[in-house]
């Protein structure tokens, strides 16, 4: 009896001959993505991709079960790969490991096409957005997944079936009034976010006076309190002061008495400021007096509140260091928190200056940084009356973790397979011409903490009529890139070719007028048409990339189309597909999107670890409303599309990037 015979019996030879002959592909190869992989494998799925970008870390191995010690530093992807291919070594199981970002030009739509279906095992947002609409394009079944703590969801998306991806808006991640972080704070997580975002990346990361400039200019023009902010501007100047002379024996306690005595002073005195009600004043902290214990600890706030004024002294914390437990999980005294805030920048600083060109940034588990921002977030909080939090409270909050489970993990990938059965089954074998056929009702599964009903199922909602993703046209472009010049692009492939496409309620002598972006790059539009005799290739529209050409009435959906790998066979610059695409009409334009109620927000944290719930919204990596438009490049109109767009039409559309979130 072969090792599958269980197997194909459960699941009948047909279904198992799909199982055996469709390509998969598995984005992640982390704690969802090994368990995933172990599970294809000893199904009996036989033509497996996985790619992963990352390499092994110790912190890796208490959940993702294919690592071992001896592993750590070696490629995720390689290493999973080579240890799930001996789970099941007599069935002839092929798995292509690729050590490489997905997003890579060489995973183009042609790339995606070759799968049958796409399992997401990803943590961050601007992966699983560039994978869904890769697959949405290539029209290649997706199951994206995710887990947060004991909750997990697998969610199947289906290209004219279900909802993508980017259908679902986005809610945007936490963040706070510049003011709040920088003069008022009123919780530790502000505390957190300042030591975190601003005092470590004035005194250590890179010094961009420019982006300080214009952020709180920024703030003042969003009317945020004029004197406080020159006020911070005055403190910016000061740090670059202190900054220089931070390798100095007395350095760490210059800038303890900086920031924490001067500033503060600073702070109060204007007077205005603290008027506002709910504002309690904070105290300035003295470094003699906290290191002969002759310093009196401000009042916790809401103490201070309930009481006087004056509120009770809170005492020395010197009892608070006796505590019995773990190390990370006590809290610190006073004095400890000063100890370390001057230990830890003394390490900050020898290694800022053993390797001055790389500026250092906050990472949960560099212990240098953690005990920096711990300290002075614990420091700054005591000055305002905030309660104090201990070191692993701090790296929770700071490292925005969400503790990862492998139970849930396990969960979820054994969902994921049971779902991709489901989507099989629907599927024709990739060895027939079939097409594919109304199969078993696919579901959204939710993992939750319901004793009684740890799983909810959903049906699949269907796809927003308006998602800019799943509803455009995307049709793949075979080019030399070096040949096809732009003007060829829009003569021929544009106004020639698609100009014959069936365009939904065209008027027979309608004249479509075309303009074409890439990404956020204007190349051309009826009246401008400089960059008609440079190639593709010297304006940097590369394989992988898309070229989006869309009508200037903003009438029709966009078509994007997709560079790939030029056909060496074809006698011509380009190849297209052999049918036309349908055009259909655009969604009415969304309304002008109301200014936000905070004017500056301060981007406060990274992307959690793991991945998604029903109902924690996750955030991507990618910087709050940050444009990632192309440099200025020639003739090129260095200028976002959805801003060209928006001053055509009059409307503000709203930049995609400024939504995250995650399901
Ligand atoms: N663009 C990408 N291309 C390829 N792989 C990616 C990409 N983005 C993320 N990944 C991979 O997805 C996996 C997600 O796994 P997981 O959520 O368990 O995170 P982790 O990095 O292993 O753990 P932790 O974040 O807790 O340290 C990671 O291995 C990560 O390298
Ligand atoms: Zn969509």
């Amino acid at each position: 009896m072969s090792r599958s015979t269980y197997t194909e019996a459960l699941l009948g030879p047909e279904l198992y001959r799909k199982v055996r002959e469709t390509k998969i592909l598995v984005v992640g190869a982390g704690g969802i993505g090994c368990e995933l992989l172990k599970n294809l494998v000893l199904v009996g799925f036989a033509n497996i991709e996985i790619i992963d970008l990352d390499t092994i870390d110790l912190s890796n191995l208490n959940r993702q079960f294919l690592f071992r010690k001896p592993d750590i530093s070696k490629p995720k992807a390689l290493v999973a790969a080579s240890t799930a291919r001996h789970f099941n070594p007599s069935s002839g199981i092929e798995i292509h490991a690729r050590h490489g970002n997905v997003k890579d030009s060489v995973n183009d739509l042609e790339w995606i096409k070759g799968f049958g279906l796409v399992m997401n095992a990803l943590d961050n947002m601007d992966a699983r957005r560039h994978v869904n609409k890769l697959c949405q394009a290539a029209k290649v079944p997706l199951i994206e997944s995710g887990t947060a703590g004991y909750l997990g969801q697998v969610t199947p998306m289906i290209k004219d079936e279900t909802e993508c991806f980017d259908c679902v808006p986005k809610p945007a991640p936490k963040s706070f009034p510049v003011c709040t972080i920088r003069s008022t704070p009123s919780e530790p997580i502000h505390c957190i976010v300042w030591g975190k975002t601003y005092l470590f990346g004035k005194l250590f990361g890179e010094d961009d006076e420019d982006m300080d400039t214009e952020e709180l200019d920024k703030a003042k023009a969003g009317g945020e309190n004029a004197d406080e902010i020159e006020n911070l501007k005055k403190e910016a100047a000061a740090f670059r002061e202190v900054r220089k002379n931070l390798g100095e024996e007395d350095g760490p306690q210059r800038v303890f008495h900086k920031v924490f005595n001067e500033d503060i002073n600073r702070l109060l005195a204007m007077e205005d400021m603290w008027k506002k009600e709910g504002r309690i004043k904070p105290v300035p902290l003295e470094y003699e007096g906290i290191m002969n214990g002759t310093f009196e600890t401000p009042p916790l706030r809401q103490a201070a509140t309930q009481q006087s004024s004056n509120g009770t002294a809170r005492p020395n914390g010197n009892n608070i260091g006796k505590q019995k437990g773990l190390k990370d999980q006590r809290e610190l005294t006073l004095k400890e928190n000063l100890e370390l805030f001057i230990d830890s920048c003394k390490r900050l600083s020898a290694r800022s200056i053993a390797y001055p060109d790389i500026p250092l940034s906050f990472d949960k588990d560099d212990d240098d940084t953690l005990d920096f921002v711990l300290a002075t977030a614990n420091l700054r909080a005591t000055a305002y009356g905030i309660a104090n939090k201990t070191r692993f409270q701090v790296k929770e909050m700071a490292g925005n973790i969400i503790p990862a489970i492998a139970t849930t993990n396990a969960i979820i990938a054994g969902l994921i397979v049971m779902q991709s059965l489901n989507i099989l089954r629907r599927l024709p074998l990739p060895s027939s011409s079939a097409e594919s056929s109304a199969g078993p009702a696919i579901r959204n599964v939710f993992l939750r903490t319901d004793a009684i009903k740890p799983l909810g199922f959903s049906v699949p909602a269907k796809a927003d009529k308006k998602c800019s993703v799943c509803r455009d046209i995307y049709i793949p472009l075979k080019a030399d890139l070096q040949k096809c010049t732009l003007g060829t692009f829009v003569d021929d492939i544009v106004r020639s070719w698609l100009g014959k496409a069936e365009f939904e309620d065209k008027d027979e002598d309608e004249d479509i007028e075309w303009t074409i972006f890439e990404g956020g790059r204007l190349l051309a539009d009826p009246d401008f048409d400089d960059n008609y005799e440079r190639t593709l290739d010297d304006l940097d529209v590369k394989r992988g990339k898309m070229l989006t050409v869309r009508d200037e009435d903003g009438k029709y959906r966009p078509v994007h189309f997709s560079i790939c790998e030029a056909d060496i066979q074809a006698s011509s610059p380009y190849s297209l597909p052999d049918t036309l695409p349908f055009i259909p009409l655009a969604p009415a334009a969304p309304p002008p999107r109301e200014p936000s109620e905070e004017p500056v927000i301060l981007d406060s944290l990274p992307p959690p670890a793991n991945n998604v719930s029903e109902n924690i919204p996750i955030s991507s990596n990618t910087a709050v409303g940050t444009k990632r438009s192309a440099p200025d490049d020639g003739d090129v109109k260095a200028t976002t599309e959805e801003e060209q767009v928006s001053k055509k039409r009059r409307v503000i559309v709203a930049d995609e990037d400024d939504d995250f979130e995650i399901l």
